[in-house]
């Protein structure tokens, strides 16, 4: 569906993406894009899209007219009614469409038909736009930061809502986000930016079995907990956690044992993205700077 390749992005005499080995994305994959503020995440998206200007190859079988792109700021005339900014973006009488009707019901926005643009929340803008963007049934799905600025609430359920509305479709969707633990449950894939390079481009599993082990173990980061256990292999984590990486049930076992009876609390997970994403990092700088 789309090979990029030896492609880069360079703005005024400063390269902000170079991706050298093939990265190859492919039909209803989900793809969550990932990395600090200025990674490049952005820019990729927008040289897919054709909206910034890159050398090198990106190459793809659907036209751009086939990709929808939700960004995290869309503006609508203020003024107007909901209702007739989607009659007229869509081009149709709403009470007659049932598609646009369904996604109205799926996102429960009825209420906020008559309302004007100005007026409606965070949360209410995003869905409208996604409504938008979903009524398009394209086969390619750019999400870029859709769910920034909402509240846990708010985001926890509109990513369970594209979720739920993309399980059974053919659509292709990269979602780029700072927020990992919401792409824990929608993507297979993860692309890894760092300052403009390809940290990592794998299934998230695969990645997670390659940076952090078979499972994690996550416990508060202090005096009695280090010593308690200092034998085990720890991995990179935030400043406030620890995080013992184990490979096997065995492992596992003697190290959730031991918490137990020191009654420390732990969390254990097999999907943590933002620690996959640091020591995957970690490891991109170690083999650059050989
Ligand atoms: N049109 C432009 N002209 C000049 N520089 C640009 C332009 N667009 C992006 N950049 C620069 O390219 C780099 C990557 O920007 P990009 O928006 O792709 O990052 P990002 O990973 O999406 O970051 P964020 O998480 O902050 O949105 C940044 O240093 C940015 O300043």
């Amino acid at each position: 569906m789309i090979k990029i390749k030896n492609m880069s992005v360079t703005y005024k005499n400063k390269t902000v993406l170079s991706i050298d080995e093939e990265i190859v994305i492919n039909k209803r994959e989900r793809i969550g894009i990932i990395g600090s503020n200025g990674a490049g995440k952005t820019t990729l998206v927008n040289a897919i899209l054709g909206l910034a200007p890159f050398k090198g190859i990106i190459d793809t079988d659907i036209s751009h007219s086939q990709m929808a792109v939700h960004l995290q700021f869309n503006n609508y005339v203020n003024t107007m009614k909901i209702k007739y900014i989607i009659e007229m973006i869509c081009n149709t009488k709403l009470s007659k469409n049932k598609k646009l009707l369904e996604l109205i019901d799926f996102f429960e926005f009825k209420e906020s038909l008559n309302k004007r643009f100005q007026n409606l929340s965070g949360g209410q803008k995003q869905r409208l736009t996604l409504i938008l963007v979903m009524y398009q049934d394209v086969p390619l799905v750019f999400f870029d930061e859709v769910t920034t600025g909402l509240d846990f609430v708010t985001r926890e359920r509109l990513v369970e809502k594209i979720e739920r509305w993309y399980r059974h479709k053919d659509t292709t969707i990269c979602m780029v986000s700072h927020y990992y633990d919401e792409l824990e449950n929608l993507v297979d894939k993860l692309l890894i930016l760092d300052e403009g390079k390809v940290v990592a481009f794998d299934y998230t599993e695969k990645l997670f079995k390659k940076y952090c082990g078979n499972n994690l173990i996550i416990l508060e980061n202090n005096e009695e907990n280090r010593k308690i256990i200092n034998n085990f292999t720890k991995i990179l984590s935030p400043e406030h956690s620890i995080a013992i990486s184990t490979n096997n049930k065995e492992e596992e076992k003697e190290v959730i044992d031991l918490l137990i009876n020191q009654n420390i609390d732990f969390k254990r997970t097999s999907k943590d993205i933002e620690l996959l994403s640091i020591n995957a990092k970690e490891d991109f700088k170690k083999r650059s700077l050989q």
